[in-house]
């Protein structure tokens, strides 16, 4: 389980103080998927950087599984057990997609096993196994790899920052199957950082977060009433809050 306390995070934009993240809250279950989304700017990704270490928060708590792990860099929240990919995936000019396959993997794969991550996001194997991880690949293609990292190793909470973003319907619907997969033997936590309707009906329960604030939070049938028109969700929320 993962639980944020009263995240709060500030940065300072043109000699102002900005408030990305203000008095976040949350919890994700075992085997639990939990969709963010919200406007654009609203400070989702902030979030995903912050449970992974990337950006630290200057207050609040981070738990996995009851351990505090809000003092923990980027590489030993990996190895607590948290996946991330990215919005816009890094690329790695002189590494091959296989070397940073067996990278995210922790170990060496054999071909076959390779061959299965990359079909499960739509990538023939013989095409990229060799293909550096560089400004050659499309960003379609870099984000497919980027996922297919994360789906090497079996992690206790995956991050996805927007995995539908620029890749094709085919793709997206191999995808799709993944997480429903991921979601159905609940062995992984799941956040999902998404616009998407399917990805979003698709959730346990939902996070709504809009100008660093949770605007709304909770189970899919108390949320997704609220989505339908944003503007709607900022009354209910600012009223009665969605939280459920
Ligand atoms: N270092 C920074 N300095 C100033 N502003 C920042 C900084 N980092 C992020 N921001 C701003 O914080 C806000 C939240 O950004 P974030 O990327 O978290 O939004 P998001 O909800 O993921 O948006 P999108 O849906 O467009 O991906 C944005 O307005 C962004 O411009």
């Amino acid at each position: 389980m993962l639980k944020a306390e009263n995240l709060i995070l500030h940065v300072e934009d043109n000699g102002a103080k900005k408030c990305l993240l203000d008095h976040i809250s949350f919890q994700v279950d075992d085997g639990e998927m939990l969709v963010i989304t919200g406007p654009n700017g609203g400070g989702k990704s902030t979030l995903a950087k912050v449970l992974i270490g990337i950006e630290k928060a200057e207050s609040g708590k981070i738990f996995l599984n009851g351990e505090d792990i809000t003092d923990f860099d980027i590489n030993h929240r990996a190895n607590a057990g948290i996946g991330y990919a990215f919005q816009q995936p890094p690329r790695f000019k002189g590494m091959t997609v296989q070397r940073l396959l067996a990278l995210a993997a922790g170990r060496e794969l054999e071909d076959q096993e390779c061959c299965r991550l990359l079909s499960d996001v739509g990538l023939c194997a013989e095409e990229y196994l060799g293909r550096q991880i560089d400004g050659t690949l499309s960003g379609g293609e870099m984000k497919r790899i980027e996922i297919a990292t994360v789906l090497a190793k079996e992690h206790t909470l995956c991050i996805f920052d927007e995995p539908e973003a620029g890749i094709d319907l085919w793709s997206f619907s191999m995808l799709i199957r993944k997480f429903e997969e991921i979601h159905k033997e609940k062995k992984q936590s799941l956040i999902v950082i998404s616009h998407q309707e399917k990805i979003i009906s698709m959730a346990d329960r939902i996070m709504v977060i809009d100008d660093g604030k949770i605007k709304a939070e909770g189970r899919k049938e108390d949320v997704l009433p609220c989505l339908e028109g944003l503007d709607k969700c900022h009354a209910c929320a600012g009223n009665a809050g969605v939280r459920a």
